[in-house]
């Protein structure tokens, strides 16, 4: 049952980032589809992502991420709620001990095991990522929910990088891949402005989650959690629950890219 309720002990992370005082736009949060508004003005989005800008992949200790070369428009998104041009900076994940829970954002309080996370900046505005962490409408970070299901095969090509990356900051070359094979074809999304889910809690994010999953088996899910939160030599503490609890939606509406 995916509705119950996530009584896992945060890690020191999540532990003091759980409300920021003040913060007025934070994430995640539930997406309570009925009370989400059409927009019909929102246009689709348009992504365009070369497999050549991937560049490696390491373990940052909240996360596996994989970073993109940045320095050109090869890999970027705009359009859907965007006025700008947003580059791919990387992609990471968020997922539980169990499938029982791992997202960070929840569908009429639906739980989902992982949730992906497509971090790009804008580079009509900003100079660099760092820079535009810091700033409104710096961020978009498209969000893709996993569910259990059928084999991902492209998602298993990261997958198989994980031996060599299972403690924090460990580092290996993985120089082509096209992200967009990790996205449902559904295009319809939701949107709404929030911040990021891990300190600064910057509330610089233009969120768009898709409304469907993409499908990972139980071995898939599995393998996250051979990753590990800590250093080679340090107690093991394995990766897993590296989620943020709900925020308050506060004075915001979801918008939604479908009827
Ligand atoms: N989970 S999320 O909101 O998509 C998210 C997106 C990006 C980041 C990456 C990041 C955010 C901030 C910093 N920093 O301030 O050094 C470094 C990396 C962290 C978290
Ligand atoms: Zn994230």
């Amino acid at each position: 049952c995916s509705y119950k309720l996530r009584n896992v002990e945060l890690h020191p992370l999540w532990q003091s980032s759980s409300s920021v005082t003040g913060g007025t736009k934070q994430s995640p949060i539930d997406i309570q589809a009925r009370s989400s508004v059409f927009d019909p003005k929102l246009k689709p989005l348009s992504i365009c992502y070369d497999p050549t800008t991937c560049l490696q992949i390491w373990n940052n200790g909240y996360s596996f991420v994989v970073e993109f070369d940045d320095t050109t428009e090869n890999s970027v998104v705009t359009g859907g709620p965007l006025n700008n041009n947003f580059r791919l900076k990387q992609f990471h994940f968020h997922w539980g001990a169990i499938n029982d829970w791992g997202s960070e954002h929840t569908v009429d309080s639906k739980v989902f095991p992982a949730e992906l996370h497509l971090v790009h900046w804008n580079s009509d505005l900003y100079k660099c990522f760092e820079e535009a962490i810091m700033e409104e409408n710096g961020l978009a970070v498209i969000g893709v929910f996993l569910k259990l299901g059928t084999h991902h095969p492209e998602l298993q090509s990261v997958i198989d990088l994980f031996p060599s990356i299972k403690y924090k900051d460990a580092v290996a070359a993985f120089t082509y891949f096209d992200p967009s094979t990790l996205m449902p074809s559904c295009p319809d999304y939701w949107t709404y402005d929030g911040s990021l889910t891990t300190p600064p809690l910057t509330e610089s994010v233009t969120w768009i989650i898709k409304k469907k999953p993409i499908e990972v088996t139980q071995n898939q899910l599995a393998a996250f959690r051979s990753l590990f939160f800590t250093s080679i030599g340090e107690e093991e503490k394995k990766m897993v629950d590296n989620f943020r609890p709900l925020q308050p939606l506060m004075d915001r509406t979801v918008r939604s890219s479908f009827r």
